[in-house]
């Protein structure tokens, strides 16, 4: 069986508060887009990992779909061994969710795969336990999140009518290395209120919080963002802990200035 986990974009990302568990409370909203990996899961004698494409740092044992998969079997013993082929394409740390789509992906082709008789809310439990980020990619529909990014309310966004591009730049930045260096501080108005106004107020209210200090330790992060805009971005921002920052535009921009230095995704 072949599905192909897609990225997400964090549209907005306020952090509100550190939790006693080390971890913090936020909001965002999630926003699925079309860079894709490719998972294909097939019955075998053992558990296998195989990967191909862009190479996934850290030892196969901590893969998130290997985690998924003792994750599973822990409730269901019954489950064969299987064989898994992950093909990644999605840019890695780079704030768009990929590790963590690849494992909700797994759940959501295991459960299918073997009829392990699992809805929605049991796939998103399962998911939790992965990652803060897996739970969103279960219903993969845009969502205003919040607490560690793992509860959900629908939010009506459709930004179907313009197009989305996607910038990589040559920079890494790790999720908890974007935590250490946040202010937490709570909101004067919620994202959920925010993401419903016309999308031309946005840049002058939706902010992403880790833009500051990672853009202080990357400037080349804060430079794609103001390039986005000089290039007629309507609104442009890092997705989540970044590398990557997204432009919305009213139609697609010529961004070859940046494809020398970047990985360029247009039409998300
Ligand atoms: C920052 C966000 C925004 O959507 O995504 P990315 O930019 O990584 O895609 C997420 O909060 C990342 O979620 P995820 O990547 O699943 O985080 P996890 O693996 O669960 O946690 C990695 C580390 O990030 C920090 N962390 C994560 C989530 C959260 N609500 N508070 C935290 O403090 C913790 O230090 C944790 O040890
Ligand atoms: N299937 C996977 N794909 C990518 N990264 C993975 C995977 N499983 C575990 N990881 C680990 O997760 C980290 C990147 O997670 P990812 O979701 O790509 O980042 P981000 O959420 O910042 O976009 C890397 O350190 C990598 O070692």
């Amino acid at each position: 069986m072949i599905v192909f986990p897609n990225a997400k974009i964090n549209i907005g990302l306020n952090i509100i508060a550190r939790r006693p568990d080390g971890y913090h409370n936020l909001e965002t909203v999630f926003y699925p887009i079309k860079i894709n990996d490719v998972l294909e899961v097939i019955e075998a004698d053992e558990l296998i990992f195989e990967s191909s494409g862009i190479s996934i740092p850290g030892d196969v044992n901590d893969n998130l779909c290997i985690k998924g998969y003792y994750l599973l079997k822990k409730d269901f013993p019954k489950l064969p061994p299987v064989k898994i082929h992950l093909h990644k394409n999605i840019p890695i740390g780079a704030g768009l969710g990929g590790g963590s789509s690849n494992a909700a992906f797994f759940i959501k082709l295991m459960n299918e795969k073997f009829e392990l008789g699992l809805d929605a809310d049991r796939m998103e439990d399962y998911a939790r336990i992965l990652g803060a980020d897996c739970a969103f990619f279960i219903n993969n529909k845009p969502v205003f999140a919040f607490e560690k990014g793992d509860e959900f309310e629908p939010v009506k966004i459709d930004l179907s009518a313009y197009k989305i591009v996607l910038v990589m730049p040559d920079a890494h930045v790790s999720t908890a290395e974007a935590y250490r260096g946040v202010k937490p501080a709570p909101v004067k108005e919620t994202l959920y209120d925010l993401v419903q106004m016309p999308l031309a107020d946005w840049k002058r209210h939706i902010r992403n919080d880790f833009e500051g200090h990672i853009f202080n330790a990357h400037p080349v992060i804060r430079g794609v963002k103001a390039s986005l805009y000089e290039s007629g971005a309507l609104y442009a921002s890092m997705s989540g802990s970044g590398a990557s920052v997204f432009g919305i535009f009213k139609d697609t921009p010529d961004l070859s200035h940046l494809e020398e230095s970047c990985q360029v995704f247009y039409d998300v």
